[in-house]
């Protein structure tokens, strides 16, 4: 279905939990996020009925995200019951990779098509740091499990942060050079709560990609990556990998919006930065049918923004990143 703004939605990025085995210091409190009791959260049983709803107006593409969706239990099953679902056409996962190792294989074979790894620096005492808590040898594991059990195009995500991974952005664009790795450079988000830590560690994409070539010489664009989210992507010529940029503040990709999202709590949330969200699991709880659902989904499409106002700075919102699902 069209939104008001003529743009096509099909793409739903479901966050499964809002728990994580991690605290990135940019997305999430030291202390985590206030608990919400289990049976506020969708069951998976409810997600794929609210998918099979999504589907009726037009969604083909689901992503799981979190928090970690690694640490929800019924993962699998979730996976199973969507790639049962005919119209879903791709069904991906964002993950930290702490997890992945373990379970790339058994993913797999539930019907998961590729991930999404999120990776901020390569060297294990920085990893620690900035995820409070990670383990850097689990998130390159998880990494060689995903290529070993092709689950790609396998995507990285680096959050470009200067004082913290600024020296290693060059490092980390060389991994594209001989595995089939896609490193994408994602613009810091002022949203949630670790604005005390963040500001100032803003760095464009513009400046990561001259940065990079600096070094490692000129990109050429590639427009064959599979993926229905915002980034553009270029290669170093002849390598096996390509980088991807997210420039999701200095120039954002609101025209070609195709998403809606759904919180581990059960309300649509229209945009990734704006507080509106619409109440489905009130209507799913009271017995509605996938009819009166997608209903529902109808009210959140029409309820997409145009496009965000980052440039004015920090958004002030109930809920941070790890409950929105990035
Ligand atoms: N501003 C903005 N950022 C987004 C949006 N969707 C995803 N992102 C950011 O892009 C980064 C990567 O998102 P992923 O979860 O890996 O998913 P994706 O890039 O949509 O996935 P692909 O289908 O592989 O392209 C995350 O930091 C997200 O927060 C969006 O609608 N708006
Ligand atoms: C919220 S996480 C959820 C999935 C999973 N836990 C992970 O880390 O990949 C999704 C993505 O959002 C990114 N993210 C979180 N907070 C951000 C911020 N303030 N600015 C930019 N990206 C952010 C993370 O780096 C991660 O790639
Ligand atoms: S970015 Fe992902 S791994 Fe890090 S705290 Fe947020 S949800 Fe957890
Ligand atoms: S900020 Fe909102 S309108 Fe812009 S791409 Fe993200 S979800 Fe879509």
């Amino acid at each position: 279905m069209h939104d008001r703004y003529q743009r096509q939605i099909n793409y739903l990025r479901i966050s499964v939990t809002d728990r994580c085995n991690l605290r990135c210091v940019y997305c999430m409190p030291a202390e985590g996020i206030k608990h919400i009791p289990h049976s506020e959260i969708l069951t998976m049983e409810e997600i794929v009925t609210v998918v099979k709803a999504g589907v009726l107006v037009g969604i083909k593409k689901v992503r799981l995200t979190g928090g970690e969706p690694l640490v929800r239990g019924g993962i699998l099953d979730l996976l199973r019951n969507l790639r049962d679902i005919p119209e879903i056409d791709d069904i991906a996962l964002t993950t930290n990779g702490i997890l992945l190792g373990e379970m790339a294989s058994d993913l797999k074979a539930a019907g998961l098509k590729r991930v999404n790894i999120s990776l901020d620096t390569l060297k294990p005492a920085k990893f620690h740091r900035i995820t409070r808590y990670g383990n850097l040898n689990l998130v390159r594991s998880g990494i060689a499990a995903a290529l070993q059990n092709e689950l790609g195009p396998v995507k990285i995500n680096t959050v470009a942060i200067r004082g913290f991974n600024d020296d290693e952005l060059v490092d980390l664009a060389r991994l594209t050079l001989d595995k089939p790795l896609h490193v994408r450079f994602i613009e810091l988000m002022p949203i949630g709560t670790s604005d005390a830590w963040s500001k100032g560690r803003f760095i464009s994409n513009q400046e990561v990609r001259e940065l990079i070539t600096r070094t490692l010489g000129n990109l050429e664009e590639e427009k064959n990556i599979l993926g229905s989210g915002p980034a553009r992507y270029s290669r170093f010529p002849g390598a096996p990998g390509t980088i991807g940029f997210i420039s999701a503040v200095s120039n954002h990709f609101c025209a070609a919006c195709n998403r809606l999202r759904l919180t581990a709590t059960g309300q649509l949330r229209p945009c990734l930065f704006s507080g509106r969200e619409i109440d489905l699991k009130q209507a799913l709880r009271a017995g509605a049918g996938t009819g009166e659902l997608a209903g529902i989904f109808k009210e959140a499409i029409y309820a997409k923004p145009d496009c965000h106002d980052l440039a004015v700075g920090w958004q002030k919102d109930d809920r941070i990143m790890s409950q929105i699902g990035g």
